[in-house]
């Protein structure tokens, strides 16, 4: 395989994914390369694989190609996993990263540093014409900060420490984030169908 087209219109992920295919010697094209722009996909789903298919599936047929999706998020034990799917819209449907970060800090606000645990989750799929959905997932295990720290990354990545780091995701290069991540652990499952395709 040597382009891929992405279904997402993130820019950080898109970042992420071609710096992370570029290893592979895959070229990616996101939604945001296309020439023509394509309406939002709305995400009824109820898990982060539904969500992840539907993107994939959506823009496979459009295409009649194989594309990947991501349908990503953070879960945080002291909420009981919240804000999971909802991670991009958790503070409203503008989706603001700043607004959702306010949101978790205030909610944690009473909770102290060792019952802060959490994780990113990312969930790929990939669909293909005529072929079955495949699912990949990776984790990345950490703790939310009580204050954002760093410039990097994007979405919750200023208040996530991983586990063992005193640096958050967003005080971490690219490449550092690049090989501890969720995205990271998710395409390590999905580099056999790459090597094959
Ligand atoms: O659906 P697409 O177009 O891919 O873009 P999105 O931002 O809406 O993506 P999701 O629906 O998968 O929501 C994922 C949200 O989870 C958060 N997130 C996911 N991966 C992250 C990462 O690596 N670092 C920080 N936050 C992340 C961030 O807030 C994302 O907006
Ligand atoms: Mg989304």
């Amino acid at each position: 395989m040597e382009k891929m087209i992405i279904a997402t219109k993130n820019k950080g992920k898109v970042q992420d994914f071609k710096e992370l295919f570029s290893k592979y010697g895959i070229e990616i094209k996101s939604l945001l390369d296309l020439e023509e722009s394509i309406p939002d996909i709305e995400e009824t789903g109820d898990s982060f694989a539904e969500n992840a298919a539907i993107k994939a599936e959506t823009i496979s047929k459009m295409f009649s190609l194989p594309v990947l999706a991501d349908d990503s998020g953070i879960e945080v034990d002291a909420l009981d996993g919240r804000p999971g799917i909802y991670s991009a819209r958790y503070a409203g449907e503008e989706k603001n990263d700043q607004a959702n970060i306010a949101k978790l800090l205030n909610e944690l606000s009473t909770v102290p540093l060792d019952k802060r645990t959490a994780r990113f989750v990312c969930v790929l799929a990939v669909a293909r014409p005529g072929q079955s959905t495949i699912f990949k997932r990776g984790t990345c295990e950490g703790n939310i900060a009580n204050e954002p720290h760093g410039n990097n990354g994007f979405g919750y990545d200023p208040v996530f420490y991983p586990k063992g780091s005193d640096k958050t995701m967003a005080q971490l290069s690219s490449q550092e984030k690049n090989t501890i991540s969720h995205r990271k652990n998710a395409i390590i499952q999905l580099e056999k169908w790459l090597k094959d395709n």
